[in-house]
């Protein structure tokens, strides 16, 4: 070893390693049949599902009806046991604890549900209160705590409300509150914003993402809403029929889906697009002398520049725009363009080339007289 090798070695090992630290959730192969009662042949809801969560990270799980979301929540809240591989809560294998150690342990999950789950014969605070009381706190300091939950959720004013007195979004906002009363290390969020306008929706994610940041919480997302996942979830997980199908920092998953399930929910954000009268006039060849319709999806540092024009520029082509939005994805902004250009192979693959030198990526929609 020479001295400038020793020295560089000397100088990494005065800065202090992070330590490396366990994922707070780690789901590892799981897997669940279910053996219906009877002749039924058994359903495998889940099917080698390896999932990890970092500490204070969002992670979304997105999957279709019959997917296994409902499945999975039971199994990550320990409801449920899985029938092949572990699931570790903060180093803790929750999947082969006995039921009281398991219920002890599911107080470090918060759970915030679709339909909120409120009492009816309770105020906002006494719905609050009652989560500190089953956890078995004592009376002086379950009223400040309250107090304090209701604060962190801009509901000081409705304390007093009954449920039925309160909109949607204010019912989820006790009910958020109630998931956090005890301090959980998790919260883990069934369908919480389905049954929300989409303005309440968002209000109630930006409340989410707030509380992450400050409470320095670790946040699971189930959705069956792409929206939902593309507002705040640092990473995502597509479920489709038991299996995790896709999964990376949602913003890669949004600008290169691979799973046709992924594209299909990438769709849904920015299909709408593609009007309904344009997807009737889509074929799929080539019409002689027509036009190809191209989406070309803008991510990172081009999102801003004058490609179009350059590609026009550059091949003497028209090009018309025929339809364009820019979403704000995990804090970074994803731009997608609908356009026609003529329709010879030749130059479609040559403007394909040339936007995916500018590190733009295209997919060719279909074809238009
Ligand atoms: N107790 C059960 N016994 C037998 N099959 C079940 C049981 N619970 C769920 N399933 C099956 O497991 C699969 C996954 O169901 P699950 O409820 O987890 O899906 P999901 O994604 O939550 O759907 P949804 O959004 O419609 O609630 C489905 O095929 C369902 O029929």
């Amino acid at each position: 070893m020479n001295a400038h090798t020793t020295a560089v070695l000397r100088a990494d090992d005065a800065v202090p390693l992070p330590e490396p630290r366990p994922p707070v959730i780690r789901l590892d192969r799981v897997g669940k049949i279910y053996r219906p009662r009877g002749n039924a042949e058994p359903v495998t809801a889940l099917h080698d599902i390896s999932i990890d969560v970092g500490a204070g990270e969002i992670l979304g799980i997105i999957g279709r009806s019959g997917a296994g979301k409902s499945t999975l929540v039971r199994i990550v809240n320990a409801l449920e046991r899985p029938t092949a591989g572990r699931v570790e809560l903060d180093g803790v294998v929750l999947s082969e604890l006995p039921e009281a150690a398991a219920r002890t342990a599911r107080r470090s999950i918060g759970m915030v549900f679709q339909h909120f789950a409120l009492l009816a014969r309770r105020t906002a605070a006494d719905n609050v209160a009652l989560a500190l009381e089953i956890a078995g706190w004592a009376r002086r300091d379950i009223a400040p705590r309250v107090d304090e939950l209701l604060d962190l959720v801009g509901l000081e004013a409705q304390r007093d409300r009954y449920p039925s007195e309160l909109s949607g979004g204010q019912k989820q906002r006790v009910g958020i509150a109630r998931a956090l009363a005890v301090r959980p290390k998790v919260l883990l969020c069934d369908e919480a914003t389905s049954a929300l306008d989409p303005e309440t929706t968002q209000q109630i994610l930006s409340l989410i993402a707030r509380i992450r940041r400050e409470l320095h919480l670790t946040v699971v997302l189930i959705t069956h809403e792409m929206n939902v996942v593309k507002s705040i979830a640092d990473r995502v997980a597509v479920l489709d029929q038991g299996r995790v199908v896709e999964q990376g920092s949602t913003f890669e998953v949004f600008a290169h889906p691979r799973h046709d399930t992924t594209k299909s929910f990438v769709g849904s954000v920015t299909g709408s697009l593609v009007s309904d009268e344009l997807r009737a006039r889509l074929q799929p060849e080539p019409v002689a002398g027509g036009r190809t319709v191209l989406r070309i999806v803008f991510t990172g540092p081009n999102a801003d520049e004058p490609v179009l024009s350059r590609v026009t520029r550059l091949l003497g082509i028209d090009v018309n725009i025929l339809a364009g939005q820019i979403d704000p994805i995990a804090g970074r902004s994803f731009g997608t363009l609908i356009v026609a250009v003529p329709g010879e192979p030749v130059t479609v693959e040559a403007v394909r080339a040339a936007l995916a030198r500018l590190n733009l990526s295209t997919e060719i929609l279909g074809h238009v007289a």
